[in-house]
């Protein structure tokens, strides 16, 4: 990572120097976003918004200020994480109400470095989500989602079975951890897990566990799509999920889950939209130099194609292994994945989406959405109803 800096010299010259960085900025910017901003004229800036980031309503997307989030601000600022919040609108309608859904994404860095006890390790990334978890609550949050495997590090690189420690049942310690806050603030919580499935061998997954308003357990998807891509070893550790698409009807709109690698497959995103979906998470665990620049484009694809919001969320910072390990490409043996890039951010099915959350911090997304764009989209574009499935699947 660079930052080119201008300095004039006492002639006059202008000199540029290039400084490099190595704390997942980029170039000393926490996002494209910040960095845009800070560049380029006001009006250019707003030109250059309106085609990245699209109109949603005929303009860019707002930014919302939460009256009830003031303490979330105290919190972001006491615990260093990145606070941003925005708005989805809809058209009015004259026979439908509103349904307005505020909705968070949660991104995060491990707590403790791989080399302490698992036991602290878990506990230390519990300390440093209650925090973050509280302010969504107390912001109004009524869905919620974490990261991939959000309750242990990366270790599916390493390919060492002793990482499989931390897999867990549904209803296990994560589980009960999260239920208390969905019980407290009333809301849907989307935690991605490493499974352990008790009652069926002991077999391992890479599941999200849907927990409802309520603090119960409203069902499961284990992800679909195993990655066997640079370091990302995870089928040593788990196989193809056996869930399907399932779309979970919460109290708040109708919600499915993406895991990860499966945003690479389009048909993976169109079963979720087929069966019903309002809104996708993705949740992730993702590194710049292998889809950084396939981040932005695959979640807002989906979103436009589907007619539906989709969340994406990556994991944060660099976790490095106590063994080295190599990629299977003749490149020299290393002990990280490089940098997880966050990133988080909504897309809508207008083609608009939010500006992301920070590349190299911890990070709560907020964002307001009317679920009845959905619907309007599907009735402007008509997606649904000009695709012809029976004759690109070769189905009668
Ligand atoms: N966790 C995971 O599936 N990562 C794969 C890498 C990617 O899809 O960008």
């Amino acid at each position: 990572m660079e930052k080119t800096q201008e300095t004039e010299a006492d002639n006059g010259e202008v000199k540029v120097e290039t400084k490099a960085l190595n704390d997942g900025s980029l170039c000393g910017y926490d996002s494209l976003h910040s960095l845009l901003k800070a560049n380029l004229k006001p009006e250019l800036f707003q030109e250059v918004n309106r085609v990245l980031l699209g109109l949603n309503c005929g303009r860019a997307i707002d930014n919302i200020a939460l009256p009830e989030s003031e303490c979330a601000k105290a919190v972001s600022s006491e615990h260093d994480f990145d606070l941003k919040a925005f708005c989805f609108h809809a058209d009015k309608e004259l026979l439908r109400a509103p349904r307005i859904v505020r909705v968070g994404l949660i991104q995060n860095s491990i707590a403790l470095p791989t080399t302490a006890s698992f036991l602290d390790q878990k506990r230390a990334i519990y300390q440093k989500l209650k925090p973050i978890i509280e302010a969504a609550g107390a912001s109004g949050v009524n869905i919620l989602c974490l990261q991939e495997a959000w309750m242990m590090p990366f270790a599916f690189c390493t390919r060492e079975k002793r990482w499989c420690e931390f897999a867990e049942p549904v209803d296990g310690e994560s589980t009960q951890f999260l239920q208390d806050f969905a019980l407290k603030y009333n809301m849907v919580i989307i935690s991605p897990i490493l499974e352990r499935d008790i009652n069926h061998g002991e077999t391992i997954w890479n599941t999200a566990v849907i927990i409802g308003n309520h603090g119960n357990i409203i069902g499961k998807h284990r992800k679909n799509h195993i990655p066997r891509v640079g370091d990302f070893n995870e089928s040593t550790y788990y196989i193809e999920g056996n869930t399907g698409h399932p779309v979970f009807e919460t109290v708040y709109g109708k919600i499915a889950v993406n895991i990860c690698y499966g945003r690479h497959h389009p048909l993976n995103w169109l079963a979720f939209g087929l069966n019903g979906a309002e809104i996708v998470f993705n949740p992730s665990a993702t590194v710049g130099e292998l889809s950084e620049p396939m981040w932005p484009i695959e979640a807002r694809n989906a979103a436009i194609a589907n007619s539906y919001f989709v969340g994406s969320i990556n994991r944060v910072g660099t976790e490095t292994f106590p063994n080295p390990f190599t990629s299977g490409d003749g490149k020299p043996q290393h002990a990280d994945f490089g940098h997880f890039y966050g990133s988080s951010h909504f897309s809508a099915p207008d083609a608009s989406c939010t500006p992301s959350l920070s590349r190299n911090r911890d990070g709560l997304l907020i964002t307001d959405m009317d679920l009845n764009l959905c619907r309007q989209l599907k009735d402007k574009w008509g997606f649904r109803m000009t695709a012809r499935f029976t004759a690109a699947f070769g189905l009668n």
